[in-house]
């Protein structure tokens, strides 16, 4: 019995950058945590303790500063390629790069019915992602969000399920809908105006969920996948994640009032964990684009 080494990678995970623009009065700000992790002929490290290939995980996170830097941070998309395209193309050994970033949004104070120059305000709670993967079999990119919370207070029934002798859920045709919505998409091509397409993706997943007469969860996650790969011929596959965050109508009969949907119980768990993958029958093969690093989706 032999034991071997099996997929491995390495890099730094988290680098927490915040990137100010400040050419003039009006500054822009760009917040990110980053993770790159690269990909090659790195057995030796784990094997004897060669280091001769590796460029330090501490390199990496002075390269991913720099360039935020020099590159500066019009998309974490673009961004994300070109960290990537650097330690594929640049540094010898490495064979495959994966950037993953994730966003904080921030928006502007309004001070005296103006907005501030150099003043905001942490935005929601929901993060853009993305999760670059450059190597010899091409470029790929999948962007996303996660954290969005979501809820509506009717237009969503579940009923007509399979019962058997533990089933105690009554059937219902109006109840609260609640997620927090993790959701990735995969591009077919990196020639893509991502700070276009975000905001629309996203206002097409929030129409979606508000709009639809939901049977169920897994429905509305499939019309929200939908929605986005036919607006975007781009998007070749969709993968959504999706806790049910159950609202339970509190029992005010014991106290003789009346509760008609007006108050319920937020459980925090345990949840429904609702998830799909929507995959175009022509999508060109993924490769190790949803392959992600240190525990970032
Ligand atoms: O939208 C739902 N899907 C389910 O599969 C499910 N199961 C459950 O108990 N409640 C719900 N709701």
């Amino acid at each position: 019995m032999a034991i071997i080494l099996g997929d491995n990678q390495y890099g730094k995970a988290e680098s927490r950058i915040v990137r100010i623009v400040r050419d003039g009065p009006r500054h822009e700000i760009r917040d990110l945590n980053v993770t790159t992790a690269l990909r090659g002929p790195f057995e030796q490290a784990y094997l004897t303790g060669d280091q001769s290939n590796v460029l330090p995980t501490d390199t990496q996170k002075n390269t991913a500063y720099a360039f935020a830097k020099s590159k500066g941070v019009d998309s974490i998309e673009e961004y994300g390629l070109e960290l990537a395209r650097h330690f594929v193309g640049d540094v010898d050994p490495v064979t495959g790069a994966r950037i993953e970033i994730e966003e904080f949004a921030w928006e502007r104070a309004v001070v005296d019915g103006s907005e501030h120059d150099h003043t905001w305000l942490r935005k929601g709670q929901d993060v853009r992602t993305a999760a670059v993967t450059v190597d010899a079999t091409g470029e790929y990119v999948v962007g996303g969000l996660k954290d969005l919370v979501l809820l509506k207070s009717t237009g969503s029934e579940f009923a007509g399920f399979l019962k058997d002798d533990f089933t105690t859920l009554p059937e219902t045709h109006d109840r609260v809908m609640a997620t927090a919505l993790d959701a990735k998409w995969r591009f077919s091509s990196v020639d893509v105006d991502w700070n276009d397409v975000y905001p629309r993706i996203k206002a097409l997943m929030v129409r979606e969920f508000a709009t639809l007469q939901s049977l169920a969860l897994q429905q509305t996650l499939w019309h929200m996948g939908t929605a986005v790969m036919e607006e975007f011929p781009d998007i070749v596959e969709v993968r959504l994640k999706a806790p049910n965050k159950h609202h339970f109508d509190f029992d005010l009969g014991r106290f003789g009032v009346e509760n008609a949907g007006e108050v319920f119980w937020a459980a925090d768990r345990a949840y429904g964990l609702i998830e799909a993958t929507l995959l175009r029958d022509d999508a060109p093969p993924a490769n190790d684009a949803w392959r992600f690093s240190a525990g970032l989706a």
